[in-house]
């Protein structure tokens, strides 16, 4: 699906999105933000139909809603992984899980419970803030930081029933850190949740190291090559709001996509609501507190030169339960060349299956050419191969 920018909307739907009664102060701040749609889940759920930018045709989820089979998948023990008593039998989860659908989950991995507690805590603090405060720090065109409600400044259609709050994170010096973000975007009193989020993103940096040591091993390739491919990457945090939705059946908190990103290490609270694409049908994962799941993302399967799937997923709403995820979304530097190492090009296993491409051009290509979905890295060649950077990309 291509992107459509915000302003081919129709004015009428803004009535419907924008209860003027009760946000003039959000209406002021939509205007000076130029965002021309504000997401009022609370007042949305008052009117009798689900407006039809947030309906989503030809799916399956009306069905799906209702009894969902769930992912009988064993959960990968990070902690004997990394004291090396069971390397190879955490090696052989991962790699049946990845050739298969791209995603497992991981307990025992080093990440403090109460860091955790303490990011949900801190996102709740945002989403609760006035809807004018939250449109100031409303996310750039072309960029990934900042605030969205449902996606309405950028798309017209298929609208996600779901509020985020995304921001960078490369844990080097010189970038801006996270507390510097939080005050400066959120302000001055969030210093405390940017101290969080600063510790929560050097704990998935740290997780997100040891993982691609356990995807080195189970793909044979050299243990510390994707280690050091990624030692200086720099990641997107983000975190998910699905309010409870009176029309579950015809919404979707998040459609269904391959993320673009390397890997995704997402944290699900106890409600429910991620699903898998595996064996050729949706499959529920469970919530689990101490799990973290991970997902193949496109960029990696790259990497792994088409051997590893990027995993098909997506998130839906319920009419009871706000939901929340922390979703840390692994990226290489923006300038690296994205290429498979030499073990995974043998003969055997097959010649180059995609051109070498930068994970600035992959992320540019989501915000600003198409809405990412399952078919980004397809569509994403063609134009990488038809654009006047074909040069650029050797095979
Ligand atoms: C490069 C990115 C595109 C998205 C934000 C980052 C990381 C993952 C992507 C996304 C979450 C995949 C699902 C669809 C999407 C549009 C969303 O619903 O949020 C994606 C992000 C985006 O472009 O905002
Ligand atoms: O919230 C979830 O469970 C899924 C979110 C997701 O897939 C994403 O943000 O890319
Ligand atoms: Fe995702």
């Amino acid at each position: 699906m291509s992107l459509v920018m915000a302003d081919s909307i129709s004015s009428p739907s803004s009535t419907i999105l924008l209860c003027p009664q009760t946000t003039t102060a959000a209406a002021a701040a939509a205007a000076a933000s130029s965002q021309p749609f504000v997401f009022y889940p609370s007042l949305l759920q008052k009117q009798p139909d689900l407006p039809k930018e947030f309906i989503w045709p030809n799916n399956d989820h009306a069905a799906a809603s209702q009894a969902v089979e769930e992912l009988n998948e064993p959960i990968v023990d990070l902690g004997s992984f990394l004291s090396g008593e069971a390397t190879a039998v955490a090696a052989q989860l991962v790699r049946e899980a990845c050739l298969n659908h791209g995603f497992f989950q991981v307990t025992n991995h080093g990440v403090n419970p109460d860091l955790i507690d303490a990011a949900y805590e801190e996102a709740g603090k945002i989403f609760e803030l006035p809807v004018n405060r939250k449109l100031r720090m409303t996310r750039k065109p072309g960029g990934v930081s900042g605030y969205s409600g449902a996606h309405a400044d950028r798309y017209s259609s298929n609208l996600p029933w779901k509020e985020t709050f995304s921001f960078g994170f490369s844990g080097s010096e010189e970038m801006p850190s996270v507390v510097e973000y939080f005050r400066s975007v959120v302000g001055e009193e969030f210093e405390r949740s940017g101290w969080v989020y600063q510790r929560y993103c050097e704990a998935m940096k740290e997780l997100s190291l040891e993982i691609m040591e356990l995807l080195a091993v189970s793909l044979g390739v050299e243990k510390t090559h994707f280690r050091s491919f990624f030692e200086d990457s720099s990641s997107i945090m983000r975190c998910n709001l699905y309010p409870p939705c009176r029309n579950e059946r015809l919404a979707m908190g998040t459609g269904p996509h391959c993320d673009p990103t390397s890997l995704t290490i997402l944290h699900q609270d106890q409600v429910g609501g991620l699903q898998v694409f595996a064996g050729g049908r949706w499959l529920t994962v469970k919530p689990c507190r101490s799990a973290f799941v991970i997902n193949i993302g496109d960029t990696f399967m790259a990497l792994s030169n088409g051997k590893y799937k990027s995993c098909l997923h997506r998130a839906i709403v319920n009419r009871e339960r706000e939901r929340r995820s922390l979703v840390y979304f692994v990226c290489p530097r923006e300038d690296k060349v994205v290429k498979p190492p030499p073990e995974l090009l043998c003969a055997e296993l097959g010649l180059r299956q995609y051109p070498d491409f930068t994970w600035s051009d992959l992320l540019h290509f989501t915000q600003s050419h198409y809405r990412a979905d399952e078919a980004t890295l397809k569509s994403f060649f063609k134009w990488l191969m038809s654009s006047n950077r074909v040069d650029d990309c050797s095979m």
